[in-house]
């Protein structure tokens, strides 16, 4: 159950329920703890809805023109870990299937791989190379934009495959580290920005 009104507008429900932890992973780094968001059922439900919005606004007019049914995006694509529990979601809500862009070392078969920087250090991106055909529509999804590395390189590798990433959605947005800029000319739909 909620713990909320449901009139309350998103972004003020997602920050009341966000938890902002000090040092955390390392010193100096505020963490926004999205758990409390994902746990509340209407908070969850509205966060769904919100991240497939971009995607099935002109989009979509354009899957009618060019012959195909259903939302603007054909995949649904997630950063692991914590886009995973978002981009499942928005997939099964909208009919699609959902694509894992996970961590290095994760995938078991054959993937490309495309590395970044975050606020708190470095990783790697991989995507199994015959999960995103080329022509297909694609709805990334994450729960934070930072810095933007992961996003970018996330973005880097559907188009390395030749997807089209017609909408990039977060919960929320940290503009004090400049990801939008990073990701440009891809717009970042936020549904909360700070
Ligand atoms: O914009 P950026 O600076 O790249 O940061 C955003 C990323 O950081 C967090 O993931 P993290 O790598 O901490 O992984 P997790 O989801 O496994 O905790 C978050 O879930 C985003 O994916
Ligand atoms: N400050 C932060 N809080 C939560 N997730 C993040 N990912 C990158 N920076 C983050």
């Amino acid at each position: 159950m909620s713990t909320l009104p449901a009139h309350e507008p998103l972004d003020a429900l997602i920050a009341g329920l966000a938890v902002d932890v000090p040092d955390f992973p390392t010193p100096g780094v505020v963490f926004r703890d999205l758990t409390p968001v994902f746990a509340d059922a209407a908070a969850f439900r509205r966060m769904v809805d919100g991240l497939a919005a971009p995607a099935l606004s002109d989009p979509r007019a354009a899957a009618v023109a060019d012959g195909r049914a259903g939302p603007g995006f054909d995949v649904v694509a997630g950063v692991e870990a914590r886009g995973f529990l978002l981009a499942a979601a928005v997939a099964l809500d909208a009919g699609t299937g959902v694509v894992p862009i996970r961590k290095a070392g994760k995938l078991p078969r054959e993937a490309i791989a495309a590395g970044y920087e975050l606020e708190y250090g470095t990783a790697a991106l991989e995507l199994h190379t015959d999960a995103i055909h080329p022509g297909q529509r694609v709805l990334l999804v994450d729960d934070v934009l930072a810095t933007g590395g992961t996003l970018g390189a996330a973005i880097s590798l559907i188009e390395q495959l030749g997807g089209v990433v017609t909408a990039v959605s977060v919960v929320i947005e940290l503009t004090a580290l400049g990801g939008r800029q990073r990701v440009a000319p891809h717009t970042v739909h936020a549904l909360w920005t700070t």
